[in-house]
């Protein structure tokens, strides 16, 4: 008998990330829920060590603004300046680490991160809303932690860019990925 589809399984498979993201991204109540049960992601010692800081609107060309002032050439700052135009909603990754705890390490920490915004990605794909998460070198630039408010010791890991998937600009098929080579069964036994 054929299982009956399980919605998870089927946000998971379905998921992709989205280069070109356009209006609307989802309201600020929105936001705060898909945050709220992103927030039951796995977490040692329940730190939830992040915080995120939504840019939106006009802040999306002033932390343009930012990037084309860490940028290195005039050439890359003019590309800087309107990557923050993709997508309607950037959510700034701020990773804000408890130094030095007894039982949680460092790395710990930053997993409990990061499975949020992958568990937030995901909520996101489930309510409809497309999302990219992207980086840079600008994730260490004085200037742009400067306009997001960073303290010393937190450290930015980008951006999920958040808005409504445009119709062209399709992602390309998942190319197959053979994972059984990456379980390694201590019986001895494959597949
Ligand atoms: C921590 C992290 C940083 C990333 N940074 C970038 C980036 O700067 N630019 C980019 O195009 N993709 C970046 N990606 C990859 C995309 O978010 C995305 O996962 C990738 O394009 C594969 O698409 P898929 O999610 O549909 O499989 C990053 C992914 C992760 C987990």
């Amino acid at each position: 008998m054929t299982p009956p589809p399980n919605p998870v399984l089927a946000a998971v498979l379905s998921r992709r990330s989205a280069a070109r993201l356009a209006e609307p991204a989802p309201g600020r109540d929105d936001l705060e829920r898909l945050v709220q049960a992103a927030a039951t992601a796995p977490d040692h010692g329940r730190l939830r060590p992040w915080r995120l800081v939504p840019v939106s609107g006009d802040e999306r060309v002033r932390l343009g603004d930012a990037l084309g002032e860490a940028a290195s050439s005039p050439e890359q700052a003019r590309r800087a300046t309107a990557k923050p135009l993709r997508a309607p909603l950037l959510l700034s990754i701020v990773h804000c680490p408890v130094p030095g705890h007894p039982k949680v390490p460092g790395w710990e920490q930053l997993a409990a991160t990061t499975g949020m915004v992958t568990t937030l990605s995901l909520l996101l794909h489930g309510h409809g809303w497309g999302s990219i998460w992207r980086t840079g070198a600008a994730v260490q630039a004085p200037q742009v932690r400067k306009y997001l408010g960073l303290a010393d010791g937190e450290q930015l890991l980008g951006w999920l860019y958040i808005g409504t998937r445009s119709t062209f600009g399709a992602a390309a098929e998942r190319l197959p990925l053979d994972t059984t080579t990456k379980i390694t069964w201590l019986d001895g036994a494959h597949g």
